[in-house]
């Protein structure tokens, strides 16, 4: 049976964080993730995480100014001291949230700095993989596609794959978000089938709409669950999606899967 998490930054969203954490577990979630957790005091947040009995299972490094338009630094040239400061902050959340797996986001890069940020983006990522290994925490890396993220840097996961290989680190995996993917080039099964032990994190979303994965999708969701579950996938697979009305009614997908 597959695993999921629900991403408490996109899911109960008209609840306050505490009671999206209880609400996650009230509908039977055994994980939670979240994208940045940073306004919250890492003690606090580790204890409601606690108290609920759930586990976070990812998050994401600090992304430079967000406001700002800023989509991570780690492919960013001139940003290396502020990637690393944002990553032992990331680093000593994940320590406390005893949480496995640390999301490094490329950023937004000009067309014309792309070689200088492909040499950049390794090296960062060599040395957060080196930092997080210590710590027993996994670097993933996400393909996000260019319609909801004009400008970033890593978009296809085939790229992934490459930046994977340049680095060549054993702590440095793919979070293989089935939306973004659907959405840049589809090939599923075929790249589930071929990088299943690359892949530390999935999510998952409908295409169109990024709603819950339900019939009401191009992506087959049952037929990729049982998929990825046939191939002895052990990690999780976040719901990072915006649901239609609201989160509790739209959970009838998950039914099946002993959530909802
Ligand atoms: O947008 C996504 O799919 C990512 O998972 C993320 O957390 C950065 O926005
Ligand atoms: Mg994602």
């Amino acid at each position: 049976m597959p695993r999921f998490a629900a991403n408490l930054s996109t899911l109960f969203t008209d609840l306050p964080l505490p009671e999206r954490i209880t609400a996650a577990k009230e509908v039977g979630f055994k994980g939670v993730e979240i994208q940045f957790p940073y306004h919250v005091d890492a003690a606090r947040l580790a204890d409601m995480v606690a108290c609920a009995e759930l586990s976070m299972v990812l998050f994401n490094a600090p992304p430079g100014d967000w406001e700002a338009g800023e989509r991570g630094l780690a492919a960013v040239p001139g940003r290396e001291q502020e990637f690393r400061d944002g990553l032992e902050l990331a680093l000593h959340y994940a320590e406390l949230l005893d949480c496995p797996r640390l999301h490094v986001m490329a950023g937004i890069v000009d067309e014309d700095d792309i070689d200088a940020a492909f040499d950049t983006y390794v090296a960062n990522l060599a040395y957060a993989a080196d930092e997080a290994l210590a710590q027993d925490v996994k670097i993933l890396i996400e393909p996000i596609n260019p319609v909801d993220m004009p400008g970033y840097f890593m978009t296809r996961p085939e790229d992934a794959l490459t930046v994977l290989e340049a680095v060549d680190h054993k702590n440095l995996y793919l979070q293989y978000d089935l939306y973004h993917a659907q959405m840049v080039q589809g090939g599923l099964t075929d790249f589930l089938e071929a990088n299943m032990a690359r892949i530390a994190h999935m999510q998952v979303a409908s295409v169109p709409g990024r709603h819950e994965p339900d019939a009401n999708s191009e992506i087959n969701y049952r037929y990729l669950f049982n998929l990825i579950d046939a191939h002895g996938y052990n990690g999780w697979i976040g719901c990072e999606y915006k649901p239609r009305i609201n989160t509790r009614t739209g959970l009838r997908w998950a039914k099946e899967w002993g959530i909802g």
